[in-house]
C-alpha cells in the first residue's frame, strides 16, 4: 500500500470579484492528501469549502482569481487548460454534491447517465458498460439495480438518488471523490448510511476522498484527518480523532461545542457561537475569529498567527492559534 500524496495544495488563495467587492473566499490555504485517505474539511457556511474544493478542482466562477498550487499526483492543476482540465474531471477527479438534481439529468434514465460517462471515459463497450452499472449500483447498495437502471431520477427516493450520483462518481474509478455536503438533504439515517457507504468504498478501493461538511462530529468517524476552515483559511488540521477529542484552536473547541451529535440534532438545545464570520471582502488584519475568540489578546486582533505544530512530533497536528486550547490528560498538560 502507497502512502503517497495524491494531492499537495500550496498557498491557495480564490478570490471572487462581485458587487460587494473582492469576495476573499479562500485566502492562503495549504494541506495536502494521501493516496487512499479521507481528508474532512469542516466550518461554518461561507467558511470557503465550497470555494475551496471547486478553486482544487479548477471549477472558478466567472470574474475570479486564483493562486498558489495544487499538485496533483506531481502536476500543478493550475496550469492545465480547459482541455487538459476536463480529462482529469470526471475520470481521476470526481464530485458528489449536496443536491442530486444539480448532477443528475433528470430527463435522462439512470443506465444512460452511468453508461455514458464509462464508454466516453473508459471507452468500455455497451453490453461492458450495462454490466459494470449493475454491480456499481449493486456497490453502493442499490436494491433491484437492472429496474433502477430504467428509471428516471425523480422516480428513486432521496437517498437512492444520493446512492446513483456516487455510482457515476465512482463509473470512471477517480483516484479523488470530492464530496461536497453530499447528504445534508438526507434525513438523519440515511444520512448516516450514505456516509458510511462512503466510507466503505474509499477504503475497499483504496481511493482518496475529500468529505465537505458543516459537522465535526459526522467527519471525525468517516475520515483520517481533518481540516478545519474559518473565514477562508485553516484553523487546525489534523488526525481526525485527537482534532476531535483534543481540538486547539478555539474556533475548532468552540465549534464542537454549539454542534450537536448527529442522533441529537433535532433535539438538543444549539449552543451557538455568538457573533458572525467576518466580511468577507474586508477581512480584519489579525485572526478572523478574533472578534469571537473567548481567548482573544491585543496580539490576535493585529497578527495572523501562523499555523504551527502542536503536540507530540509525526502527530501531524496544527493549528493557527496564538493562544490554543489546552488540555489535562492524566495530569498532564498537553504543551504546545
Ligand atoms: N459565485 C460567487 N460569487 C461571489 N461570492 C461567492 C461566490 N461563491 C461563493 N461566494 C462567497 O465565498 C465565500 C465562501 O463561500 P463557500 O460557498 O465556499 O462557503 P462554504 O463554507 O462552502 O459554505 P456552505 O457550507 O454554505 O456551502 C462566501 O462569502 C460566499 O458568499
Amino acid at each position: 500500500m502507497s502512502h503517497g500524496k495524491l494531492l499537495e495544495v500550496e498557498n491557495l488563495h480564490a478570490y471572487i470579484g462581485s458587487p460587494r467587492g473582492v469576495v476573499k473566499a479562500v485566502d492562503g490555504v495549504s494541506f495536502d492528501l494521501a493516496e487512499g485517505e479521507a481528508l474532512g474539511v469542516v466550518g461554518e457556511s461561507g467558511s470557503g469549502k465550497s470555494v475551496m474544493a471547486r478553486a482544487v478542482m479548477g471549477l472558478m466562477p466567472a470574474r475570479s482569481d486564483r493562486t498558489g498550487s495544487v499538485a496533483f499526483k506531481g502536476r500543478d492543476l493550475l496550469g492545465l487548460n480547459k482541455k487538459q482540465l476536463a480529462e482529469i474531471w470526471g475520470k481521476q477527479i470526481a464530485m458528489v454534491f449536496q443536491d442530486p438534481g444539480r448532477s443528475l439529468n433528470p430527463v435522462v434514465r439512470v443506465e444512460r447517465q452511468l453508461s455514458e460517462t464509462m464508454r466516453a471515459h473508459l471507452g468500455v463497450s455497451k453490453s461492458e458498460a450495462h454490466s459494470r452499472s449493475l454491480t456499481l449500483l449493486q456497490e453502493v447498495g442499490v436494491p433491484d439495480p437492472e429496474r433502477r437502471l430504467r428509471a428516471y431520477p425523480h422516480e428513486l427516493s432521496g437517498g437512492m438518488r444520493q446512492r446513483v450520483m456516487i455510482a457515476v462518481a465512482l463509473a470512471c474509478e477517480p483516484d479523488l471523490l470530492i464530496a461536497d455536503e453530499p447528504t445534508t438533504a438526507l434525513d438523519v439515517t440515511i444520512q448516516r448510511q450514505v456516509l458510511d457507504l462512503l466510507r466503505r468504498i474509499q477504503i475497499e478501493r483504496h481511493m482518496s476522498v475529500m468529505l465537505i461538511s458543516h459537522d465535526l462530529h459526522v467527519v471525525a468517524g468517516q475520515t483520517e484527518r481533518v481540516a478545519v476552515m474559518y473565514a477562508g483559511r485553516l484553523a487546525e488540521v489534523g488526525v481526525s480523532r485527537q482534532v476531535f477529542d483534543t481540538p486547539r484552536h478555539q474556533y475548532t473547541s468552540a465549534l464542537l461545542a454549539a454542534t450537536p451529535t448527529i442522533e441529537h440534532t433535532r433535539h438538543a438545545p444549539l449552543n451557538v457561537i455568538s457573533g458572525s464570520l467576518p466580511s468577507p471582502t474586508d477581512p480584519p488584519p489579525g485572526c478572523r475569529f478574533a472578534a469571537r475568540c473567548v481567548a482573544a489578546t491585543a496580539e490576535c486582533h493585529s497578527a495572523q498567527p501562523p499555523v504551527t505544530g502542536v503536540g507530540e512530533p509525526g502527530t501531524d497536528h496544527s493549528v493557527a492559534c496564538f493562544n490554543p486550547v489546552t488540555h489535562v490528560k492524566e495530569g498532564e498538560l498537553v504543551g504546545r
